[in-house]
């Protein structure tokens, strides 16, 4: 398999150099050439496999040329061993209509663990044996920070720069990645900053001629394409169990960077019966804006008790518009020049419809946020995140037909969020018992102006040259 760059001039790369470059070098994400299929009859055959099973099965095709199956399977064992439950990924029935699928039992207690396991093991072969030294800068809005983190600390020929929002993650979030204290792991706090403006600066370092020609840069955001392939499998494994491909399912996604959902629609290209993928932000909502009206503009960022979701700027919508439009990487260039100009973009005409076949969106504010808690909670005695909370309230009035199975992706422990969760339920998350101790460890940050100069000075200190 080879991949191509959303703006048509980046060379095609194999998986293994895919996954080490992170953002490709004219601005463009890495996607494949082009979708692997799988019949009718292949996705009937996943019934019944484990996790690991359709991990492999799912993303061989996405390897194939640097991996061999033995060897994507022996990666898929471990990564998945250390999830905390034994489906790795268990799927919960809400009522007759409505499910979650628990994506949170991985190290970190959100759903980035499924793809930043892997992703750390891939790196870790990948580098085995050579002498390049990998520097990672990465951009979180609390999630996929303690998720690369824990996959990376302590591991050969990788450094973590993991830049955040100071104040705009919540206490858990921050701690689950300040108190790793390890040589390679640097944790930058953006003073004045939204999950936005580090995003644009880890852009700004990758375009940076002579910053990105000092550093072997790489990527854990979903701008790696290894991330969203993981993310993949989820969708299969679940919608099989529901009924696939004789039945379609649809899957309700809380969205920021529009990584997971992308994920989806994937699925779908690969063959998956997808009945609808319902894209729910919360008030930061370029996307539902962009899908239900053409306005791809970006907004200010609003701090809400859902703060991974607090994105204005989402990276991966790139890639639809890029495979929704026939796939013409000058035209898209063009395209995303002008948004990184203007801040706004309007979809063509085209570009919607495409999207409306297979996408809807909704926008959920604090108070139904609350009440899909409360009824997760009263209703079917499910304790929900915030994030989730959006997805399913998004899901619930979706106006999907009673015989069509939603999924929720419960994207993050409740415990990740507790005050917001006391607040709906009246009653507050335990942290789990391999993180009971989370309050008591020490920390370790840097706390830096948001500006390109004081951000790649500290990490030219730091980082290994190439
Ligand atoms: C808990 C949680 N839910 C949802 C999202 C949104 O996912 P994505 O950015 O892939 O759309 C994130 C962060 O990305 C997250 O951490
Ligand atoms: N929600 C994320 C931010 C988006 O990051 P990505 O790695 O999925 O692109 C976070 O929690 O950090």
């Amino acid at each position: 398999m080879r991949y191509i760059s959303t703006r048509g001039s980046a060379p095609t790369l194999d998986f293994r150099d895919v996954t080490l470059a992170g953002l490709a070098s004219d601005g463009g994400l890495y996607l494949p050439e082009s979708w692997p299929s799988f019949s009718r009859e292949q996705i009937a055959a996943m019934q019944g496999l484990s996790y690991v099973d359709t991990a492999v099965a799912v993303m061989l095709p996405f390897v194939t040329g640097t991996l061999t199956e033995a060897e994507l399977r022996g990666l898929c064992t471990q990564a998945y061993g250390r999830f905390a439950h034994a489906a790795v990924v268990p799927l919960v029935q809400l009522d007759q209509q409505h499910w979650l699928l628990e994506l949170f039992h991985g190290p970190t207690l959100a759903f980035k663990d499924v793809a930043l396991q892997l992703l750390g093991l891939l790196f870790e072969r990948f580098l085995n044996g050579s002498s390049q030294q990998v520097t990672v800068i990465g951009a979180t809005s609390g999630d996929t920070g303690s998720a690369a983190i824990d996959a990376l600390a302590g591991r050969a020929g990788v450094d973590v720069f993991m830049l955040h929002p100071k104040g705009r993650v919540s206490d858990v979030q921050r701690r689950q990645m300040t108190t790793v204290i390890a040589p390679n792991i640097h944790n930058i706090a953006l003073e004045d900053a939204s999950f936005d403006d580090c995003q644009a600066l880890v852009k700004a370092m990758f375009n940076d001629a002579a910053f990105s020609g000092s550093f072997a840069l790489s990527a854990v955001n979903s701008i790696n394409w290894a991330r969203l392939m993981a993310q993949i499998v989820y969708y299969f494994y679940a919608a099989v169990r529901l009924g696939a491909p004789d039945r379609a399912v649809a899957f309700a996604v809380p969205t920021g960077n529009f990584g997971d959902v992308f994920a989806g629609y994937v699925a779908a290209k690969m063959g998956l019966p997808i009945a609808k993928l319902i894209v729910a932000t919360n008030v930061n909502d370029i996307l539902h804006r962009a899908l239900s009206v053409g306005d791809y503009s970006q907004g200010t960022v609003v701090p809400t008790p859902s703060p991974s979701m607090d994105i204005q700027v989402s990276s991966n919508f790139e890639r639809l518009l890029f495979d929704l439009g026939g796939r013409d990487g000058h035209a898209l260039a063009a395209q995303m020049h002008g948004f990184e100009g203007t801040k706004a973009m309007q979809l063509t005409n085209a570009q919607r419809a495409a999207a409306n076949a297979l996408f809807g969106s909704d926008r959920i504010d604090l108070d139904d946020m609350a009440l899909a808690m409360r009824w997760a909670f009263d209703s079917c005695g499910q304790t929900i995140d915030p994030h989730t909370a959006i997805g399913l309230s998004a899901a619930r009035r979706a106006g999907l037909g009673a015989d069509v199975p939603v999924v929720t992706l419960a994207t993050a422990h409740p415990a990740k969020f507790g005050d917001a969760v006391e607040r709906a339920t009246g009653q507050r998350p335990a942290l789990p018992a391999r993180i009971g101790d989370l309050f008591a460890r020490e920390e370790r940050y840097a706390s830096l102006p948001g500006t390109f100069d004081a951000v790649t000075a500290y990490i030219a200190a730091r980082a290994v040259a190439r």
